[in-house]
């Protein structure tokens, strides 16, 4: 493709060239002083990202700029990702998920389904570095999501010299970044302190995905991610497509200096689908070359609450609600299309269930095998 000007366009050029993409600056949000002009700018920009198509670009993050303790987190994480994937399978297996029932570990190339097709990808799941909770047989039948409390598996320094710190770093900085979204989430509504924060206080499941994909039809199927927010980095391959309200897939290439942002289906969910989260799927064609590598870190809520609608007295801002109307009229009041599954939550659901239920599809194993 080329621009006006006649020079080839670069990736980047391409994602700011294309409609429906948002590109927020996070070095304008200033946590110390919310009502700054540079902060109000950011939720400003936020609010327009939050009736959009359920995703935004995040540049400035500490995650590509790094303080001086953490430089160039985005290149370690990647040099990781490589190492990694290209140990012998005897070393990823020595870290397989099926040997761990709390659902951390390597998962083996074509292993997980979406929609009943098979991702061409393998995969390794971390989550918070915990003791697992005291055993009791009653507690665990009764709440089974208590089995994701546990220890990550990481391979030795030897075999992979900086896993365990590099993930963790990684962690660490993208659930600081989750948390300031979340609050800058509460302005941009108009709702008071700590309305949606307080989902996020509590036991929580936060993930961390390595993931590999190797040119095929389906990378990752249609889905709507089903947590919170999820920080996604990938590398140059691209692929990523998300889906317009109208139905049509639109690419999300990678952004250097950027990371994607998802909202996840517990956020609709709360904004009674103020907030769409983006219908989304990997679709890497046969011929590329490069293999593809993502760090997909999920933010999800406390695994004991039920997310239901938000009860707010006077109702969401006018800003928001403005934007919301202005959104629908541009598409002429059509309904949304969407291909992802519907999502199946009783109304009483502790999001642990529905995260029990996903996890359990997608790894039968683990739960046969230890009597889950
Ligand atoms: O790798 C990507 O770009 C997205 C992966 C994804 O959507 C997921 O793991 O939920
Ligand atoms: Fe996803």
């Amino acid at each position: 493709m080329t621009s006006p000007s006649g020079h080839n366009l670069s990736i980047t050029d391409l994602a700011h060239s294309l409609p429906d993409h948002h590109h927020l600056d996070y070095a304008l949000w200033d946590p110390t002083d919310e009502n700054s002009d540079r902060s109000r700018a950011f939720v400003r920009a936020l609010r327009r990202a939050m009736v959009g198509i359920g995703h935004f670009y995040l540049q400035n993050t500490p995650l590509d700029s790094g303080d001086t303790r953490k430089v160039n987190q985005r290149a370690k994480v990647f040099s990781l990702c490589e190492r990694l994937f290209d140990l012998p399978l005897h070393d990823r297996l020595s870290i397989d998920i099926n040997e761990s029932r709390h659902f951390r570990g390597y998962c083996k190339f074509g292993v997980e389904e979406t929609l009943s097709l098979q991702d061409h990808r393998d995969m390794v799941d971390y989550g918070p570095e915990m003791s697992p909770l005291p055993f009791s047989e009653r507690m665990f039948k009764a709440h089974p999501y208590l089995n994701f409390f546990g220890p990550n598996q990481f391979l030795d320094e030897d075999v992979l010299p900086g896993h365990q710190a590099i993930v963790m770093d990684w962690y660490e900085t993208a659930n600081e970044i989750c948390r300031q979204l979340t609050r800058a989430m509460e302005l941009a509504l108009g709702v008071e302190k700590g309305r949606l924060s307080q989902y996020l206080d509590g036991i929580q499941p936060v993930m961390d995905d390595f993931e590999r994909i190797e040119g095929s039809e389906q990378g990752v199927g249609v889905h709507k991610d089903g947590g919170w927010l999820t920080l996604l980095a990938t590398s140059s391959v691209g692929g990523l497509e998300v889906q317009g309200f109208d139905g049509n897939w639109i690419s999300v290439p990678p952004v250097e200096g950027s990371t994607i942002v998802n909202f996840g289906r517990q956020i609709e969910a709360l904004t009674n689908g103020l907030v769409q989260a983006a219908t989304h799927r990997v679709v890497i064609p046969a011929t590329a070359t490069q293999t593809r590598y993502s760090v997909v870190w999920f933010g999800y809520p406390a695994l004991n609450l039920v997310v239901k609608p938000l009860d707010v007295p006077g109702g969401f801002s006018d800003e928001i609600l403005e934007l919301w109307r202005e959104a629908v009229a541009q598409r002429q009041g059509k309904p949304i299309v969407s291909d992802a599954p519907p999502f199946i939550a009783g109304p009483d659901d502790r999001f642990g269930w529905l995260m029990w239920r996903r996890r359990v599809l997608s790894h039968p194993e683990i739960a046969e095998r230890f009597d889950l």
